[in-house]
């Protein structure tokens, strides 16, 4: 039975693969980090549990039989066998080591999607690709609210949407795990066009550009920024479309588009962002829950991103460049907070 593979069977990994086992045909394999992950998997039964928490007067809970290994699959000769479909769903700053072990086993027939947020993931994975043999790539840009308590047990608590489009502006064939995605009746998936999903990942990076490390910083909830001055919103808003304007790639992307003039508009996008504070005003940002565990962010592919941009166009970036600073150093802090407790524990 041809397969899909799961890079990343974290919470969004874990929301899909319940989700796509319930309308593919499809032989879904699990790519764990190592051994100790699959033993402790398979001590699980190898089972995955989705809680659906979206609607708080029918919650509800199913359990999930997934296969798992944590090598490269192999074919009856023992030879690497190829990957067909691939969803990957690591951390961006995950997604080059989590890779590479499986290089072999990917070319130009394999079809990719990357289900992240942010920017920056795609030309890193440029430089690993072996010669002319450019996976077939899609992204996918996933706004439902989903966290695990423990391994393999995952908590659907916001609804919300999956838009998928190409990385490049071609007309390839849309894989069947990508239909299959696009009629699951909890992920409520879309398909776009390359421009249009474009639109969509700029707007989304520039509201995680201002409430991602805000929220870290100040260690607060979503909603509790629009207590505070808007003039931070504004500077990196600015900032933001001040690099991304200035982009020669998206340039010849949009050439003679009006709609890319309107979704820079700095208004609309400052509106843009309060909005989503309302919305999500109870949710802890995920580059708060990092700093918060003590983890490495993904301010790189946000902030960091239009910093890039910056650089490459010849644009000053001193907003963005201080917030990756700062949730940087709040990360460090804290785990420096956690050396010395647990010093003093002992
Ligand atoms: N959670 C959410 O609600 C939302 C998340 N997103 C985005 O989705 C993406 C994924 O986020 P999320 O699911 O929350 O992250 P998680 O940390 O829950 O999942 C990441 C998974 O990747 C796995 N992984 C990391 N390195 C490797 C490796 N070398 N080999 C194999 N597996 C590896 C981790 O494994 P291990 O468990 O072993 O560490 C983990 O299971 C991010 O870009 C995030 O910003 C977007 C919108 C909402
Ligand atoms: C929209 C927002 C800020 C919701 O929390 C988000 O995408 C995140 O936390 O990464």
């Amino acid at each position: 039975m041809a397969k899909l593979y799961f890079l990343g069977a974290g919470s969004i990994g874990g929301l899909v693969a319940t989700q796509i086992s319930n309308v593919t045909k499809l032989d879904i394999v699990l790519l764990l980090r190592n051994e100790r992950r699959l033993n402790k998997y398979l001590n699980n039964n190898s089972k995955f549990t989705y809680e659906n928490l979206t609607n708080l007067r029918n919650p509800t809970k199913e359990e999930y039989h997934l296969r798992a290994i944590s090598h490269i699959p192999k074919d009856h000769g023992g030879l690497p066998e190829h990957i067909d479909n691939l969803i990957i769903t690591t951390k961006c700053h995950q997604t080059v080591e989590a890779l590479e072990p499986y290089i072999s086993c990917i070319s130009e027939k394999t079809n990719i999607l990357l289900i992240q947020n942010g920017f920056g993931v795609e030309s890193k994975l440029k430089k690993i690709w072996p010669q002319n043999k450019v996976p077939n790539m899609f992204q996918g840009v996933i706004s439902h609210g989903v966290f695990k308590d423990r391994f393999w047990n995952v908590k659907h608590v916001g609804n919300g949407d999956l838009k998928i489009g190409r990385l490049a502006n071609e007309d390839t064939e849309v894989p069947q795990f990508i239909q299959d995605l696009l009629v699951s009746p909890v992920l409520n998936a879309e398909l776009l066009s390359f421009k249009d999903l474009l639109k969509i990942r700029l707007e989304k990076l520039i509201v995680n550009c201002c409430i991602n490390p805000l929220t870290a910083i100040y260690d607060c909830l979503n909603g509790e920024l629009l207590q505070l001055s808007h003039r931070q919103f504004h500077r990196v808003i600015n900032e933001s479309v001040r690099c991304l304007t200035a982009d020669k790639e998206l340039n010849k992307i949009f050439v003679n588009d009006a709609a890319f003039a309107q979704l820079m508009d700095r208004e609309r996008l400052l509106k843009t962002v309060l909005k989503v504070c309302e919305l999500t005003k109870r949710n802890s940002s995920s580059m708060r829950e990092d700093v918060r565990q003590v983890h490495q962010t993904e301010v790189d592919f946000l902030n960091g991103y239009i910093s890039d941009v910056g650089k490459k166009n010849k644009v000053f970036t001193p907003h963005n460049d201080i917030l990756s600073e700062m949730v940087k150093n709040r990360v460090l802090l804290n785990y420096k907070r956690e050396e010395s407790g647990a010093r003093l524990v002992q």
